[in-house]
């Protein structure tokens, strides 16, 4: 296992915001976390990204306790692509992407060719290359999603966690986005509202009110059964003639 999660919890004050979470991410799986909104999708990822304290409970990354690790080492092995978040507003695309490269420099390693080869190949599998010398205050929602992806990509981790990676790129965007970050050879942990794409991981886990509900593949876990207590939704599965992939077609109930 890369990254566990033992007995994990974080409060707000008194409010129990996420608990009991235990968790094994397996080493190269594509690990779908999907849940109504409020129901600690985000908040799981902070815990496992160490970039929030557990209340309760611990994180191993590899077998080592994610409390004892400096913020550089941990940042080597895991790159956080948060929903919303915000970036310096006078640097440019290049320098947003550059940042990626932070935990690997030191004194004794200062930015190399190397450096620039990374940051320039992570902007180009968002397509974002043209973009480089643009103001990040400049760019749009989606332009600035796909940025912090390459941010993320040039940190070289081995396990990416991306919260609703999707959101606010167009239906072109979203789909080379997922395509890019599914064929990558490394571990990720996505949260995602749209249970279709869900589809296309390894395994789903489905957290409510904070806890995590269900673990598995993806028929398994997300069932008519599952969609209706959890999200509240009737649902008919279809196949596409184009390629017999399974999709979701969603309705309220009455
Ligand atoms: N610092 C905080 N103080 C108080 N409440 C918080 C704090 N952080 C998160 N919460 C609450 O914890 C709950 C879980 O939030 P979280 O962002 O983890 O959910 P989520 O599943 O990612 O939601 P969404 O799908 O809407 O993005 C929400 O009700 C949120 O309001």
């Amino acid at each position: 296992m890369i990254l566990v999660a033992e007995n994990l919890g974080w409060s707000a004050g008194r409010t129990e915001i996420v608990s009991g979470i235990d968790l094994e991410i397996r080493k190269g799986e594509r690990l779908g976390l999907v849940g109504p909104n409020g129901s600690g999708k985000s908040t799981l990822l902070k815990l496992i990204a160490g970039i929030r304290s557990p209340g309760r409970g611990r994180v191993l990354l590899k077998g080592k306790p994610l409390s004892a690790m400096r913020r550089g080492e941990i940042a080597r092995t895991i790159a956080l692509v948060e929903q919303q978040a915000d970036t310096g507003e006078r640097i440019n695309v290049r320098d947003a992407v550059e940042l990626g490269r932070t935990p690997w420099l030191s004194a004794l390693q200062p930015w190399s060719e190397k450096d620039d080869a990374i940051v320039e190949e992570a902007l180009a599998a968002v397509s974002m290359t043209a973009f480089a010398k643009r103001s990040w205050a400049t760019l749009s929602g989606g332009e600035r999603q796909r940025v912090h992806i390459a941010r993320a990509l040039a940190q070289r981790p081995e396990i990416l966690l991306l919260d609703e990676p999707a959101n606010h790129l167009d239906v072109h965007h979203q789909l080379a986005i997922l395509r890019l970050v599914f064929a990558l050879p490394v571990t990720t942990v996505v949260a995602l509202h749209d249970l279709n794409q869900a589809l296309e991981c390894d395994r789903i886990g489905v957290m409510d009110r904070g806890r995590l509900v269900a673990l598995g593949p993806p028929a398994d876990v997300l069932t008519a059964d599952c969609l209706h207590g959890i999200f509240g939704v009737g649902a008919s599965v279809l196949t596409d003639p184009a390629d017999g992939a399974r999709v979701f077609r969603f309705r309220t109930l009455s």
